[in-house]
């Protein structure tokens, strides 16, 4: 079976082509700084050259339409017949309280991923439009949803409840979810694989520091905290979103800046955190590039995000009472040694001894940056949550099959 994972992120859009009979890539590629004038698609099919398009991307329908294309292309295409397409996965980040797990794509499902448009405005509409395209693409294939949201749906009620009335959870669901769950479900078990320790045993503090950024606190395998709230907005500061901030901010420059609500949603998602303070926008290589040329908002940009970053991870070391692993993936965490060693230089008195060479080593792959005496370990574990989805919705398909 041939299952197409989509992964529509706020500013990118990945995707991977699995046969599943071996779990492996038959081809995959992204489409980076979707909405900016300089869009990049790469392609890469498995044994085959690479493609790469820099051109106006500004919608994810188009990255599909051009995905499919390169697919079924003569010469760099895998696929003879799109027919060839099983199944396609969606990760859809935000699943409410009405999914623990994930879903076969039908009136009610989208029903559903349409109402929680409001609590994930950057992300639930590029999952649709992600949705429709298929369906309109490939009318006859089946479609699978993996929520960001299903991992956390362990967290105790005294992480997820926020200190207000009883009645906003109770009516309205106002409390927290979490989000990047199948990230943190994925690097958490590769840190207990590499790390050669059952994870029921291990306190891992998991940092997906993407455009999108959260922090897990992962006890004996379970999300028992994360840093992302009831949308993907609270937390650690992020690319264009501010993280945690004194709540009373939003009436108060509501009222002396004469902002609509709709403002000042769209100031705290879009043009907030990284964005903001560096005044260069929001990928953190440029942001270093000139925070080690001398500019000194990019310089405050990078101090505030490692911060805050370093402080949740002190945090969840409380909320565990101990921590064994810290695990950096996604974009930044993955690529970004000097964000990783301004934060492990910092935590020493929990016993971090960052290996620097291992640290700057221009490696791609799973690996600990610590030195062996280090009583935490660091590890670098490149995110995999396409495998997930893909596994997920294979799962789902074959259920699907034996009941029919
Ligand atoms: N070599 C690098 N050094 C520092 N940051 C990087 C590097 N490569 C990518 N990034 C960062 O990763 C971010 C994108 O991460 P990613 O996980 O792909 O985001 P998302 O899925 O949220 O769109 C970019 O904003 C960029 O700043
Ligand atoms: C939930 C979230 O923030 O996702 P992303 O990192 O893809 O923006
Ligand atoms: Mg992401």
């Amino acid at each position: 079976m041939n299952i197409l994972v989509i992964n529509a992120g706020s500013s990118s859009l990945k995707f991977q082509l699995y046969a599943m009979q071996w779990e492996s890539v038959l081809a995959k590629g992204k489409v980076e700084r979707i909405g900016m004038d300089s869009a990049i698609l790469t392609y890469e099919p498995t044994d085959m050259r690479e493609v790469r398009e820099v051109s106006e991307i500004l919608e994810h329908t188009t990255a599909i339409r051009k995905m499919l294309k390169l697919l079924l292309h003569p010469e760099h295409g895998v696929l003879k017949d799109i027919h060839e397409i099983n199944a396609v996965g969606h990760r859809v980040v935000h699943g409410g309280e009405s999914f623990s797990g994930s879903a076969i794509v039908d009136d009610e499902v989208k029903r559903e991923i349409r109402r929680l448009f409001d609590l994930a405005p950057l992300h639930n509409p590029a999952h649709m439009l992600g949705i429709q395209a298929v369906e309109a693409n490939m009318p006859s294939v089946p479609q699978a949803v993996v929520f960001d949201t299903a991992f956390h749906q362990t967290m105790p009620p005294v992480a997820y409840l926020y200190p207000i009335p009883m009645v906003l959870y109770k009516k309205h669901q106002i409390r927290r979810y979490g989000f990047h769950g199948t990230s943190h479900a994925y690097v958490s078990e590769r840190a207990a694989a590499i790390l050669g320790r059952p994870l029921e045993d291990l306190k891992i503090v998991t940092c997906h520091i993407g455009n999108g950024a959260s922090c897990t606190a992962v006890m004996n395998g379970k999300s028992m905290d994360t840093s992302m709230g009831m949308t993907p907005l609270e937390g650690l500061m992020m690319g264009t979103r501010s993280g945690d901030i004194d709540p009373a901010i939003v009436p108060y420059a509501m009222d002396k800046e004469e902002l609509t609500l709709g403002e000042v949603s769209s100031m705290l998602n879009k043009h907030s955190g990284l964005t903001a303070i560096s005044q260069l926008g929001s990928d953190m290589r440029e942001i270093t590039e000139a925070m080690e040329a001398g500019d000194r908002s990019a310089r405050l940009a990078f101090e505030m995000y490692e911060y805050r970053l370093r402080k949740y991870i002190g945090a969840y070391a409380a909320a565990m009472n101990g921590m064994d692993a810290i695990v950096f993936t996604a974009g930044v965490g993955e690529n970004s040694a000097v964000l990783r060693a301004a934060v492990c230089r910092n935590l020493s008195f929990f016993g971090v001894e960052l290996d620097e060479e291992a640290n700057s080593r221009r490696e791609s792959g799973e690996r600990v940056i610590t030195r062996n005496s280090s009583r935490v370990q660091v590890l670098v574990i490149p995110t995999n949550e396409e495998l997930v989805i893909a596994r997920e919705t294979h799962q789902l398909i074959l259920n699907q099959n034996n009941v029919v």
